[in-house]
Formats: C-alpha cells, sequence, structure tokens
C-alpha cells in the first residue's frame, strides 16, 4: 500500500465500439498539442523481486519520444513498471532514469517530474471535497496555500468544471472521479504523466469523454494499457511479457505483433494454467 504523501498525484469488442474508440483515438491524435514535451528515460538491467516473485526481469529500454505506450497481457508487469518509472517502488537491482533522475532515491524531483493516475480513482482520492483533492499535491510542492487555491481554481477553470470545487468527491462518478484525479496530476504540472489502465471500468462515453480530457495534457505521455486500441496513435510502443521487454518500436510494428500473439494464445487454453 502506498502512503498518500508518496502517492504523487501523478495515475474483439463489437465492431461499432471498436470503430468508435478508432475515431475518438484518430480525433485524439489531431487535438495532440504539437508542442508537447518528450518522455525520455532509461532503464538498464532492472530487475525486481516482491514477496519471492520476479515481477520486472532484466528490463533494459531507452526511450525519448512524446507519447510512448506499453502494452503487455494482465499481469505482464506493467503496473509495476509504472510505479519503478514514478519512483513508488524501488528496483531490486538496476538503473532507473527519467526525466533526468532516478524517481525513487530523488523523491521531491519526482513529485515534480512525474505524475501517475491509477486504474481505480478509489485508490487515489482521500479528501472529502474536489478542491481539498487537487490542493494536497500543490501543497505536497511547496505551494502557499493560497497559490494552491489559485491553481485549484484555475485548474478546474481550464476543466470547464469550475463548478465541482465544492462538490464531494463519493457522490461523484467512477469517471468523475477519474477526471478529478487527473486534475489534481495536471495542476501540479509534471514533466510526464503516466496514465495506467485509465479508462478501466468506464463506460464507452465516459472513455472517449476522459480521453478528451487527455488532449489538454501537455506534459509528455506514458501511456500503459492492455488493450492496443488505445495505443494505436502513439509515437512508441512498448510490449511487456511476463515481466520482460518482447518488443519495442512505432506502434505500427508493435502493435499487430501483440495483437497477433493475443489471439495465438487465446485459440489455447492457458487459464489453465497457474503460474508461479
Ligand atoms: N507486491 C507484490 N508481491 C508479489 N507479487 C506481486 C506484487 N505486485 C504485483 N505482483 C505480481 O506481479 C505480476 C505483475 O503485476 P502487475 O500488476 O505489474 O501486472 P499488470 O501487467 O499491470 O497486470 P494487470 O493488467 O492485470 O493490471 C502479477 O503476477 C502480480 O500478481
Amino acid at each position: 500500500m502506498v502512503s498518500k504523501p508518496d502517492l504523487i498525484k501523478f495515475g474483439g469488442g463489437p465492431r461499432k465500439t471498436e470503430l468508435l474508440i478508432s475515431i475518438n483515438a484518430a480525433l485524439y491524435k489531431n487535438m495532440i498539442n504539437e508542442t508537447q514535451n518528450q518522455v525520455t528515460f532509461a532503464l538498464q538491467n532492472v530487475c525486481l523481486t516482491q514477496d519471492n516473485k520476479v515481477i520486472l526481469r532484466d528490463v533494459t529500454v531507452r526511450e525519448n519520444a512524446r507519447r510512448i505506450g506499453i502494452v503487455g497481457r494482465n499481469g505482464s508487469g506493467k503496473t509495476t513498471l509504472a510505479r519503478v518509472l514514478s519512483g513508488l517502488v524501488a528496483v531490486t537491482s538496476g538503473h532507473v532514469e527519467i526525466g533526468g533522475i532516478d524517481p525513487a532515491k530523488n523523491r521531491k524531483a519526482a513529485i515534480n517530474t512525474v505524475g501517475i493516475l491509477f486504474q481505480n480513482p478509489d485508490h487515489q482520492i482521500i479528501f472529502p471535497t474536489v478542491e481539498e483533492e487537487i490542493a494536497f499535491g500543490l501543497l505536497q510542492q511547496g505551494h502557499s496555500k493560497k497559490d494552491a487555491a489559485d491553481l485549484v481554481r484555475k485548474t478546474l477553470v481550464d476543466f470547464d468544471r469550475a463548478h465541482w470545487a465544492k462538490a464531494a468527491v463519493h457522490q461523484l462518478s467512477q469517471g468523475q472521479k477519474q477526471l478529478v484525479c487527473l486534475m489534481s496530476i495536471l495542476a501540479m504540472r509534471p514533466k510526464i504523466v503516466i496514465l495506467d489502465e485509465p479508462f478501466s471500468g468506464l463506460d464507452l462515453p465516459t472513455k472517449m469523454q476522459l480521453a478528451r480530457a487527455f488532449t489538454k495534457i501537455d506534459s509528455a505521455i506514458i501511456h500503459i494499457s492492455h488493450d492496443p486500441e488505445h495505443l494505436k496513435s502513439y509515437d512508441r510502443v512498448l510490449w511487456i511479457d511476463e515481466g520482460a521487454l518482447r518488443m519495442q518500436g512505432s506502434a505500427e510494428a508493435v502493435l499487430p505483433a501483440f495483437i497477433g500473439e493475443m489471439e495465438r494464445i487465446g485459440e489455447a487454453d492457458d487459464l489453465a494454467q497457474f503460474t508461479d
């Protein structure tokens, strides 16, 4: 369990659905701000073992792009990699650098460098009202109460949600809570935003609305997903398989290879197997 101060505010369906998501991906790509920053990160021989289980296996990778996707099956290690990149988890061996820092060793710099949007907003939100939730990260960054309040207001206005300031978070829908988490992260102006399965559990209209909110992200983006549809428009994609880097390259190169392998596995019945 990650403590709140460490929870840096960063975190073959029906054809019609696929079509809508594709349209949305195209819309998203066109709306992306061309001045967006790039993510630079490098992992050198990164291994991570937790509770005697090897989760990341000798991952060596270097990337420098505006938007990087990370794809992989359930349990392949994507979320763990996101935690490593944000500095929430220290590696067992190897070296991690993102945005010019080692995020686990330099926590203060990490708060200003990387924001992470988690899969489940209920794991991220702890304050009763929207404005308190957004203010928290800003206060952690060292802003005065007044500056934090101004930045909260500005962020809400940027998202056309000024009327949400006093709203009780527990009364919001999952999609609305996810948007609160996103606003909390962006208010802090991180250089890099990590999105960890941000559409998980959301219905299609909510996904589309959240995807539009992502277009307001000027920071570089690392987007983690098991669904290749979400990463089609990304500059670079890493495929993580059983804790190791299986492939890296353009979305056009990696995603078809990933889909082919997923279909091959889907034809078989590996759900029958137990893993260690
Ligand atoms: N603290 C831990 N101790 C032991 N095993 C863990 C721990 N955290 C994660 N794991 C295991 O490590 C593997 C990778 O988990 P992780 O959550 O990083 O995968 P993921 O690709 O994000 O999966 P999903 O898509 O299902 O969210 C899984 O088998 C998980 O059960």
